[in-house]
């Protein structure tokens, strides 16, 4: 994600007021409790999680508490890659929002503000398996295979409405936190809902000014509701329409409740980082409301506004109730300090950081990182080791043109840096109840989960089948490999094998057309966009059902910049 980011919304808070709709359940906590207060003291009493500490008190170098495969006891090796990017031309500090301003907010628009939590109409819009999966989940982020059948990729861009009964091409931009759930499931066969048939309407209607409906959106946000605006980067440019898409990208799926729950449930726990409160939740849905229906005036109706509150009050009662859930068991973010930091090419570096608190995960899932010099720009990254008893991590990080995040972490972090860290998301983890071997295709910095779905592996002494196939556009690129090879060395069940670009002949994906059968494989797929998607139609072509194809969300990919 970064790593796949999986989607990300980079930012995001939900909110924008109205009053008609009344979250159902409030955390126990109060405004600002997650932030402010702690932060002094938890930065105060930062602390090594497991032994890092020597005696004298400084920290080792990480990889002397690695296994011989760590990142942190690689060396040599060309290098090179990483996450999609991070963004676009990087923003002044403090620059101002690009936000036009609004025009005047349409009067009589939202209705009354609803007084009790009981009565509001999200209480008894939820339906019961939503409001049940969002009380029973949010515990851990769990194995969940997500079998991927179809991806039912988000909708995505503005511009594009899909239906639930048409699974969605991969290349669908999406948005949001942690979109790259949905990616994954099926969709049910199903006719569309009278709430979905409405929406999508909508979608099919504001979608050719999709930019300006972005525009106004947030404009209206910040007009209304000035103090949310410190939630949000300082420059919105290229971030500022990821939690409007994740919502509308929600809004979309509405029939699909097993997707949807999974979605906004990560989306709810991801934006407790940004400081979303519940209290926010009814400010972005008036501003959403606001905006559509400025756009989208030949078909709005009283009956569409309606379906739209129905669905908006699922979204956000959903995404309430598992940040409330979630703060009974986890922090909204860590913080971590930079341990290590080694340039392997010019342009990748592995980070290795340690948290401030336990920080539990599974092998194959990323997180989002802030660094202080972009303060509230987050950005995705995979786990490149499986969980260590030291509770280091470690990151793999290529610089990328304009990207802020990537740049920063490369170029500038430095041993001692204090860096955030939200909370762990991603599926393509391993599947532990099966023998089945993986056919892993990694590509540049995409290696960096694959090598930790190795160690996971090993790790369980299941001595299952596991061929690498690691991608790179030069011998310099693959800045891994030698890492790739030790493990190889020690594990006879493990087969790594490089894949170099031979002048755009033969990439990645098509390289393990040579080898196999794979059939009785489960397969990862790691790397740019452009690689999963031809992952998955090489490894669908060659007989592995899509439901034993695991990837993280393009979206989030292509989010990470
Ligand atoms: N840093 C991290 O933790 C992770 C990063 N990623 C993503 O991995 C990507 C890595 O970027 P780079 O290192 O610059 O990789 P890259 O662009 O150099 O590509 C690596 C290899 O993937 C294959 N490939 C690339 N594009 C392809 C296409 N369109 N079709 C078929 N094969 C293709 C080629 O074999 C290429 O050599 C980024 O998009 C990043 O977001 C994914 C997972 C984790």
């Amino acid at each position: 994600m970064d790593a796949p980011t999986t989607t990300s919304a980079d930012n995001g808070t939900s909110g924008g007021g109205g009053g008609w709709f009344t979250p159902r359940k409030q955390p126990a906590t109060t405004p600002g409790t997650e932030q402010e207060p702690t932060e002094g003291r938890r930065l105060a009493a930062m602390r090594p999680v497991g032994r890092t500490s020597t005696a004298d008190g400084t920290v080792p170098p990480a990889g002397q508490d690695r296994d011989p495969g760590s990142d942190d006891a690689h060396q040599s090796g060309p290098d090179r890659p990483h996450h999609a990017g991070d963004g676009a031309a990087a923003p002044q500090p403090g620059a101002p929002p690009a936000t036009p301003t609004p025009e005047p907010p349409m009067a009589g628009h939202i209705p009354p503000p609803h007084p009790t939590p009981s009565t509001a109409p999200a209480a008894d819009q939820v339906p019961y398996a939503v409001a049940q999966a969002a009380t029973t989940r949010a515990q851990a982020p769990g194995p969940s295979p997500f079998a991927a059948s179809e991806p039912l990729t988000a909708p995505t861009s503005l511009a594009q409405p899909t239906s639930l009964a048409q699974p969605t091409s991969l290349t669908q931009p999406t948005a949001s936190d942690q979109l790259h759930v949905p990616a994954q499931r099926p969709a049910p066969a199903q006719p569309a809902s009278p709430d979905a048939v409405l929406i999508r309407r909508t979608m099919a209607e504001v979608g050719p000014v999709a930019d300006k409906v972005t525009s106004y959106f947030y404009a209206l946000l910040f007009v209304r509701h000035p103090d949310l605006r410190s939630l949000f980067p300082a420059a919105m440019d290229t971030q500022r329409d990821r939690l409007l898409k994740a919502l509308l990208t929600a809004a979309e799926h509405i029939d699909n409740k097993p997707v949807l729950v999974d979605y906004l449930q990560n989306l709810g726990r991801g934006h407790r980082k940004y400081g979303t409160r519940p209290e926010h939740y009814p400010a972005v849905g008036e501003c959403l409301i606001g905006s559509l229906s400025k756009y989208a005036p030949d078909v709005w109706s009283g009956e569409m506004e309606a379906a739209w509150v129905r669905a908006y009050t699922t979204i956000s009662q959903v995404m309430i109730d598992a940040a409330a859930a979630d703060e009974l068991r986890a922090p909204a973010w860590w913080y971590a300090e930079v341990v290590s930091h080694e340039l392997r090419t010019s342009d990748v570096a592995v980070l290795t950081v340690r948290p401030d608190q336990p920080y539990p995960f599974l092998a194959g899932q990323y997180t989002s990182v802030e660094t202080p010099w972009w303060p509230r720009v987050w950005r995705h990254y995979s786990f490149a080791s499986a969980p260590r008893s030291d509770g280091l991590l470690t990151f793999h990080v290529k610089a990328v043109p304009a990207g802020w995040v990537s740049n920063a972490l490369v170029h500038r972090a430095r041993p001692g840096d204090i860096i955030r860290l939200g909370p762990p998301g991603g599926s393509m983890t391993v599947d532990h109840t099966t023998d089945s071997g993986l056919l892993c295709l990694g590509g540049g910095t995409g290696i960096a989960p694959i090598k930790a779905l190795v160690e996971d592996v090993a790790e369980h002494g299941d001595r299952r089948p596991v061929e690498v196939f690691y991608g790179a556009r030069t011998d310099q690129d693959l800045y891994d490999i030698d890492t790739m090879l030790r493990l190889k060395q020690s594990h006879p069940w493990l087969e790594v094998r490089p894949v170099v670009d031979r002048q755009g002949l033969l990439q990645l994906p098509e390289a393990i057309r040579e080898y196999g059968p794979w059939t009785e494989y489960d397969a990862y797929v790691s790397g740019p966009p452009g690689m999963i998607r031809s992952g998955v139609d090489v490894l669908r072509d060659i007989g592995i059902p899509v439901s034993r194809i695991r990837h993280d969300s393009v979206e989030e990919l292509v989010a990470a910049i």
